[in-house]
C-alpha cells in the first residue's frame, strides 16, 4: 500500500526509519521527493503569474520547459510512491526500481541546481540533506555513489564556463548590449538585470543612473535569495528534525541496551553482575556512621513448583515473588536476583536489627502471598533468610584493611615493573629531578618515593592509577563475596532448621558456629 501523509501522522519517525519494510522506507523516500518538486512546482507558477514583473530576473523561456520537466517529475515519483510499494515482495526489482529513482532524483536535483545556482543553499542543502535523509532510507551504498556524483556534477559545472561552455541558467541571459565598461564588475544576475532593464526600457529616456542600477541590484539579489531560501529551507528544516529524532531514537536504544544489560530479564530486579557492581560501589563510598547489612532469601522447595505445575508457574512464581520484593523496599536498598530462585538485597544503612525485621517481615509477606495460575490453581510458598550485619567499624576497619592492602600490592607491583624502567632512565633521573628522586635506587626507598609522589614520571603515574582502581575492584568484590557468603551460611542454617526461618550469621558467628570472614588479604 502506498504511503501516505496521512499515515505519518501516526507513525512514529522511529517506526518509519528502523521498522518499516525496506520498499516502504523507498516509498517515503519518493514520497518526500514530490513533496520537494511541488515546492519547486509552486515557484514556476508564481513565476509565472508575475512574469511581468520577475521578466527582469528570470529567464521566462527557460522557464517553461524547466517547468513541465518539474511536472513530469512530480508525476513519475508520485508514482513510483505506489509502484515501490507493490514490488515490496521481490527484492530483485526493488534494488533496480532503487536505483532508477536515486538516477533520476539525481539527474533532477542537479538540473534545479544547475539553473538555480550550483553555489547556493539550495545546492548545499540537496547535496547534504539529500544524502543524509537517502542514507536513512534506501540502500547506503547506492546515496554514497549518487552523493560522489553529484559532488563532482557541482565541480564540473563550477568549472565549466571558463572554458568557454554557456550553460543554462535561469538567472542568466545572452548579453547582447552592455553600455557599461564596468561590465566586468557585475555579477551574473546584475549584468541580466541591467540587460533585462535596458530591454524594457526601465530606464527612463535611456539614460542609466546609479540610483536606477542600485535598486534593480537589490530587487534582483531580495528576489533570487528568497528562492533560495524557499527552496532549500523547508528541506533544511526537515533534515535537521529527522537527524534530531535518529539521535533521540539512539539515546532510547542506548539507555535500552543499558537496561538489558543491567536487567534480569524474567523478574525486572537488577540482575546479579548489576547487583555485585551496585554493591561494591555502596561498600567503598557508604557512610562509615551507619551499618551495612545484607539478606540472602531462597524460595522452599520451589523444585516442587515446577515438577507440580510446570516451568511457567516457575516463572510466574519468581515474577511476583520480586515484586514483593521491590514493593518493600526504598531508592537506597539493592534488590537483585542472585540466582535461580535466590535473591540478594542489601541495606547499605540498616542496623543487625532493622536488618532482621526487614527479613521477617519478608518472610511473612511472601508466605502470606497467594500464588493464582492460569490453570484457575492457587498455593502458597515459603522462602529462608541469612542476614549478615557488619557494625560501622568494621566496615572502617575493612576499608582501612583494604587501603592497605592496595598501597603494599601497589608498592611490591611497583618496585618490579617500573623500578627497572626508572633504573634505564637513572641518568636522566638524576639530573632532571631534585635529590628525593635519588630514594628509588633501592626497592625500600621506591616505596617511600611513592607514598610521597615526587615528580613521578606521567607515565608511571598513570600505571600506579589504574593499578590502584583495579586493587580496588578485586578488593571490593572479594568482600563482597565474604559478605554474601557469611549470609549464605546462615540461609543454609535456616533450611537445616526446616524452612520458612530468618537466621542471623552475626549469631552464629557470636556462638562460634561458623568462622569469621577475612577481608582485605
Ligand atoms: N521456573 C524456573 N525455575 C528455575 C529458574 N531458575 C532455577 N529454577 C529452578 O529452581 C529449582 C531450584 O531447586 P533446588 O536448588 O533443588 O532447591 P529447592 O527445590 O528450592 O529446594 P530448597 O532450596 O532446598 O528449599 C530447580 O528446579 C531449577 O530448575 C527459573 O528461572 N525459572
Amino acid at each position: 500500500m502506498p504511503v501516505s501523509i496521512h499515515q505519518l501522522g501516526y507513525k512514529k519517525l522511529s517506526q518509519v526509519i528502523f521498522e518499516w519494510q525496506a520498499a516502504d522506507r523507498a516509498s517515503l523516500l519518493a514520497l518526500f521527493i514530490v513533496l520537494e518538486v511541488l515546492l519547486h512546482w509552486f515557484w514556476c507558477l508564481y513565476v509565472w503569474l508575475r512574469q511581468d514583473t520577475y521578466n527582469i530576473y528570470v529567464d521566462v523561456n527557460l522557464l517553461y520547459p524547466i517547468w513541465l520537466g518539474i511536472t513530469l517529475t512530480g508525476l513519475f515519483f508520485w508514482w513510483m510512491v505506489g509502484h515501490l510499494a507493490r514490488i515490496k515482495n521481490n527484492d530483485q526489482r526493488l534494488h533496480y526500481w532503487q536505483i532508477v529513482l536515486i538516477v533520476v532524483y539525481s539527474i533532477y536535483i542537479a538540473i534545479v541546481v544547475l539553473v538555480m545556482g550550483h553555489s547556493s543553499l539550495v545546492s548545499g542543502i540537496s547535496l547534504v540533506g539529500g544524502a543524509m535523509l537517502g542514507m536513512m532510507l534506501v540502500r547506503r551504498s547506492y546515496i554514497w555513489r549518487a552523493f560522489l556524483w553529484q559532488v563532482a556534477f557541482i565541480i564540473v559545472v563550477t568549472i565549466i564556463p571558463y572554458v568557454g561552455i554557456d550553460l543554462p541558467n535561469l538567472r542568466q541571459l545572452t548579453i547582447t548590449s552592455i553600455p557599461l565598461d564596468t561590465y566586468s564588475y557585475l555579477t551574473y544576475s546584475e549584468a541580466t538585470a541591467l540587460e533585462n532593464a535596458i530591454e524594457t526600457s526601465l530606464f527612463p529616456n535611456g539614460i542609466l543612473s546609479w540610483d536606477n542600477l542600485s535598486e534593480l541590484r537589490r530587487s534582483s539579489a531580495f528576489f533570487w535569495r528568497s528562492t533560495h531560501m524557499y527552496l532549500a529551507l523547508p528541506k533544511a528544516i526537515f533534515m535537521v528534525y529527522v537527524f534530531r529524532t535518529l539521535l533521540l531514537i539512539l539515546d532510547d536504544s542506548k539507555e535500552e541496551i543499558l537496561q538489558h544489560a543491567n536487567q534480569d530479564e524474567l523478574t525486572k530486579l537488577n540482575n546479579r553482575r548489576f547487583g555485585l557492581r551496585q554493591m561494591q560501589q555502596t561498600i567503598m563510598t557508604t557512610s562509615t556512621a551507619q551499618d551495612y547489612s545484607v539478606i540472602l532469601l531462597d524460595l522452599d522447595w520451589f523444585k516442587n513448583v515446577n515438577d507440580t505445575y510446570g516451568h511457567e508457574v516457575g516463572d510466574q512464581v519468581l515474577r511476583e515473588v520480586a515484586q514483593v520484593l521491590t514493593q518493600a523496599f526504598t531508592d537506597k536498598a539493592i534488590v537483585s536476583r542472585y540466582g535461580g530462585e535466590e535473591f540478594l538485597i542489601v541495606l547499605p544503612d540498616a542496623d543487625h536489627d532493622r536488618a532482621m525485621n526487614t527479613a521477617e517481615e519478608l518472610r511473612e509477606n511472601i508466605a502470606q502471598h497467594v500464588i493464582k495460575t492460569d490453570a484457575g490453581f492457587s498455593f502458597q510458598l515459603t522462602a529462608s533468610f541469612g542476614v549478615y550485619t557488619l557494625t560501622h567499624t568494621e566496615l572502617l576497619r575493612i576499608r582501612q584493611e583494604c587501603a592497605a592492602a592496595v598501597l603494599h600490592n601497589n608498592s611490591s607491583s611497583l618496585s618490579d615493573v617500573d623500578i627497572n624502567t626508572i633504573r634505564k632512565n637513572k641518568s636522566t633521573a638524576n639530573r632532571t629531578l631534585d635529590n628525593k628522586t635519588k630514594v628509588y635506587k633501592n626497592k625500600q626507598n621506591n616505596r617511600h618515593l611513592n607514598n610521597q609522589n615526587i615528580a613521578m614520571p606521567r607515565k608511571d603515574k598513570q600505571t600506579t592509577e589504574q593499578f590502584n582502581r583495579q586493587q580496588t575492584a578485586q578488593l571490593c568484590s572479594d568482600v563482597c563475596h565474604r559478605l554474601i557468603s557469611t549470609a549464605d551460611k546462615a540461609l543454609y542454617k535456616a533450611k537445616d532448621r526446616g524452612r520458612n526461618k530468618v537466621v542471623s550469621a552475626n549469631e552464629l558467628l557470636a556462638e562460634g558456629r561458623i568462622n569469621e570472614p577475612r577481608y582485605g588479604t
